[in-house]
């Protein structure tokens, strides 16, 4: 079986995340489970507005499009906080993305994120929760950091950073760096988002939403992200026990074609017509 592709992708105004994204990148690589690549997202501000900012120049690094997520087995995201908030850039990213929902080609992508703030209470869990609407409505499967490493616990120094994502604090006036800690997180986080990558990746077949039956807007989006979230469930739970007995799944599962289990409804002959399919073919219209 061939590793999975994993995408680090960030944004970053004045570079503390660029440089967590480096360390995630190195824990990815470090496994030689994965291969990893790194793209920025596009920026929308204007220079003007960026000199205002003093924000240095970009990296030479490609920009992420909404069509090359297709390409990514698994995406680790990264980018600062804006009131508890994901930047207008990363929003932008996504909201270049209808074509990719209406197709549901996100489906079962395992995403993990990672955060700056300002402050140490600047809002890096709100980042993250308020974040979630994105990756379920693309019937994504994130995966938390949790308390990976123990020095998440350590009360007596500025850390970023929660077990929603490696983070760091930026300070504010941005003048502190990611401390070494705060890098070996990061670094960790790579490491741990691979066993997910590796045990997720490879299971999930594109799904049609226009050929699940409920799988219509809304609530079509959703179901067909619940069966695959079932399945990549039931792959973690063997993974967890014995990982000899995933192994024989995912040995399985390339017999059977890659196919979940739970995902019958997919394959079955399903009425395209009616006003499910009216609805879909008109919402697939619009993201053309
Ligand atoms: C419009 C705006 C809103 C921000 N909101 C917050 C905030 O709610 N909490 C916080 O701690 N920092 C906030 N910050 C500070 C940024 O999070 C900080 O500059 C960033 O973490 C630095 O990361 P970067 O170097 O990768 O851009 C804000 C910055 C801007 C420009």
């Amino acid at each position: 079986m061939s590793k999975p592709k994993i995408f680090v992708i960030y944004y970053s105004t004045y570079g503390h995340v660029h440089t967590l994204a480096q360390s995630v990148l190195k824990g990815i690589l470090a496994t030689n489970q994965a291969t990893a690549e790194l793209y920025q997202i596009a920026e929308t501000l204007s220079p003007e507005t960026l000199e205002k900012m003093h924000a240095p120049d970009k990296p030479n690094i490609p920009e992420i499009t909404a069509e090359k997520l297709v390409e990514a087995d698994a995406i680790l995201l990264g980018f600062p906080t804006r009131y508890g908030m994901a930047p207008a850039q990363v929003k932008a990213l996504f909201d270049s993305t209808g074509k990719l929902w209406a197709e549901g080609a996100l489906i079962g992508k395992p995403v993990g994120l990672f955060f700056s703030t300002a402050s140490q209470h600047g809002g890096q869990e709100a980042t993250a929760f308020t974040f979630m609407p994105h990756l379920a409505h693309h019937g994504m499967i994130f995966v938390p950091l949790g308390y990976a490493d123990k020095r998440m616990s350590d009360n007596g120094v500025v850390l970023g950073g929660s077990p929603w994502g490696s983070g760091t604090v930026a300070g504010p006036t941005g003048d502190r760096v990611p401390s070494a800690v705060e890098l070996e997180i990061a670094e960790l986080q790579g490491k741990k988002f691979v066993e997910v990558a590796v045990k997720l990746a490879r299971r999930n077949v594109p799904t049609d939403v226009t050929t699940g039956g409920a799988a219509s807007a809304g609530a079509g989006a959703g179901a067909g992200a619940g069966a695959v979230g079932a399945t990549a469930g039931a792959a973690n739970a063997a993974g967890a026990t014995n990982d000899t007995t995933n192994a024989a799944t995912d040995t399985a599962g390339a017999a059977a074609g890659d196919k979940p289990a739970g995902d019958a409804s997919q394959t079955a002959e399903q009425p395209k017509h009616g006003r499910i399919g009216r609805l879909v073919a008109r919402l697939k219209g619009m993201f053309v």
